[in-house]
């Protein structure tokens, strides 16, 4: 891993650990908004209207947050009016890269060969993390979110007008219910299995595992009484989940010690996850060989030989 320093690359050792053992993310930089008018989003600057062609999405499949925005782009239709470019598996001393392999498709915009080389271009002096995903504008050449929580719900709404298709995941009846849950799914789960993975004391591993466990528990009881986390309407909190559980039993269970029980040891949220699974939105979207891979090569001081285990023998697909 590494970071930039004032526009410059820095392959650093793991920066996010505090002295406590504990993963600490920080918040992502780029923060503005697609709107249908091109007016000011929540945060961020106003010039950012919805046109067809004129953004760009760079994701890695590996990545359960850029996952998400792959998903909204299949579920809104919105493939032929927002490219896609796809990274290498192994994120290693430069970060992410478009170095070939299968399933890369490099960066048609600036040829960019590595992901930090985009933000030195949108932020010449930017400092901080460098993740995917990331949403560009071809038009004023920049960057316009890396925060795929708010992606997401740019897909979801603001193209409506220009051509995207049906759904809305975020109906204005049950925000409330979504944000709460969506906080409590990403702190125990969807970020809790990477405080368990990435802790450097035991205590902050007994925590944050616990706390997974947890969240799993109650989410299976959850579930138990409705088909989706909101009751009867598929939403934006189901497919914030769904991308952690497809990675749980053959990446989290055994790299990030999560291994209390498995995904398939709980028979509702199994069948809930294969349910999501069969959503047509989800095939074009799920590259499990960029997903094994990349963990367990990438964070070589978890996984030092870098060895990709063979299982689990599994298959998503409902009989
Ligand atoms: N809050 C961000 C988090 C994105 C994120 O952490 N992505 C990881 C990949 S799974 C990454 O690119 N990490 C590189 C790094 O931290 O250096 C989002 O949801 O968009």
């Amino acid at each position: 891993m590494g970071m930039l320093i004032d526009g410059k690359w820095e392959s650093d050792d793991d920066k996010l650990v505090d002295d406590d053992g504990r993963l600490r993310r920080p918040d992502s930089a780029f923060r503005n908004w697609i709107t249908a008018d091109g007016s000011a989003g929540p945060t961020g600057e106003a010039g950012f209207r919805a046109e067809p062609g004129r953004y760009h999405l760079y994701i890695a499949r590996a990545c359960p947050w850029a996952h998400r925005t792959t998903i909204f782009r299949e579920l809104k239709g919105l493939q032929d009016a927002i490219d896609l470019s796809v990274t290498h598996w192994l994120m290693a001393e430069d970060g992410w890269t478009f170095r070939p392999g299968p399933g890369v498709v490099p960066d048609p915009l600036h040829g960019a060969d590595t992901v930090w080389q985009l933000y030195v271009k949108s932020d010449p002096r930017y400092t901080g993390r460098v993740t995917v995903p990331v949403l560009w504008d071809k038009q004023r050449d920049c960057i316009v979110s890396n925060e795929s929580a708010d992606i997401i719900r740019m897909f979801n709404s603001a193209f409506d007008g220009v051509g995207a298709g049906e759904g809305d995941y975020y109906p204005m009846e049950l925000r409330g219910e979504i944000d709460a849950i969506n906080d409590r799914v990403y702190d125990g789960l969807n970020n809790g299995v990477y405080k368990a993975g990435f802790a450097k004391k035991q205590s902050a591993y007994d925590e944050a595992v616990t706390d997974v466990f947890e969240t799993l528990d109650w989410l299976e009881q959850r579930l138990s009484a409705h088909e989706w986390l909101c009751g009867d309407t598929l939403t934006e909190a189901d497919w914030r989940l769904f991308t952690t559980l497809l990675r749980f039993d053959p990446v989290y269970h055994g790299h990030f010690k999560c291994n209390l029980r498995r995904l398939v040891d709980y028979p509702v949220l199994w069948d809930y996850t294969r349910r999501l699974f069969a959503h047509p939105a989800v095939a074009p979207t799920v590259d499990m060989d960029h997903i094994k891979r990349h963990y367990y090569q990438s964070h070589r001081h978890i996984n030092p030989t870098g060895i990709v285990p063979k299982g689990p023998a599994m298959s998503f697909a409902r009989d």
